[in-house]
């Protein structure tokens, strides 16, 4: 035999799915991830508990904790108004520190990285059976990147066109570990969750699922919201 299986496989590379949208498969170590896991359940404990937001008067099936301004449809607010009215937790600078590396090796020019503060974070929870119709993310009043991370089980990601929630859209699927970042040109693209995939979240990513139930799905978003106050 040749030494072919020898050689390590591909390194995984950042791809661009269009304009100023960057998918880097395996950006957080293991280590990392279940660091943010465990920052994610203390998130959650409060003081505004992790929720299902309402639209048009139903649950979403994904759940959501807010950090630095809170969002509900369609709107950022300090106090979770629709939730206990309690004050959001602050934006922490870790997450914006993380936020410009995310864009610097997402490839992003320097004035943009060093001009990025991201002000408010969507944490998002998928069980097995959570999904996230297509929508644009337009709260925010700049269109700074956004920048997600996503840990625990796989999702399929569709990735759509800034007209409308129809075709031409892609299908990836984003992986634990998996940083996307979309701004520029794809800012105001539309995009949503069709599916999460069950038990293959990797060891040691900090989500473990229990009594045979799956791990699921955690979903950070940064924005920049360019509110005041
Ligand atoms: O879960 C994801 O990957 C996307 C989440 C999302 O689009 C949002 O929170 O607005
Ligand atoms: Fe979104």
């Amino acid at each position: 035999m040749t030494e072919l299986f020898e050689f390590p496989s591909e390194p995984e590379r950042p791809s661009e799915l269009a304009d100023g949208a960057i998918h880097v498969p395996g950006w957080l170590t293991l280590e990392q991830q279940a660091w943010i896991v465990g920052r994610f359940r203390t998130w959650t404990a409060g003081p505004v508990p992790i929720r299902a937001a309402k639209v048009r008067g139903h649950e979403m099936s994904v759940r959501t904790v807010c950090l630095g301004w809170h969002w509900q449809p369609y709107r950022y607010t300090r106090e979770a108004t629709d939730v206990n009215g309690q004050r959001v937790l602050p934006f922490p600078d870790w997450m914006v520190r993380l936020g410009r590396r995310a864009l610097r090796e997402a490839g992003y020019p320097d004035h943009q990285v060093s001009a990025y503060t991201p002000d408010t974070a969507l944490a998002n929870f998928y069980d097995e059976s959570a999904r996230m119709g297509m929508h644009q993310d337009r709260d925010e009043q700049t269109l700074a990147p956004i920048v997600s991370l996503s840990i625990g089980d796989a999702c399929t990601f569709r990735f759509g066109n800034t007209e409308h929630r129809n075709r031409p859209y892609t299908d990836l699927r984003l992986r634990s570990g998996d940083l996307f970042v979309f701004g520029g040109a794809s800012r105001l693209a539309y995009h949503g969750v069709t599916r999460v995939h069950p038990f293959t979240a990797p060891d040691g990513c900090g989500l473990d699922g229990a009594d045979g139930r799956s791990a699921g799905r955690i979903n950070i978003t940064m924005r920049m919201t360019g509110l005041d106050g």
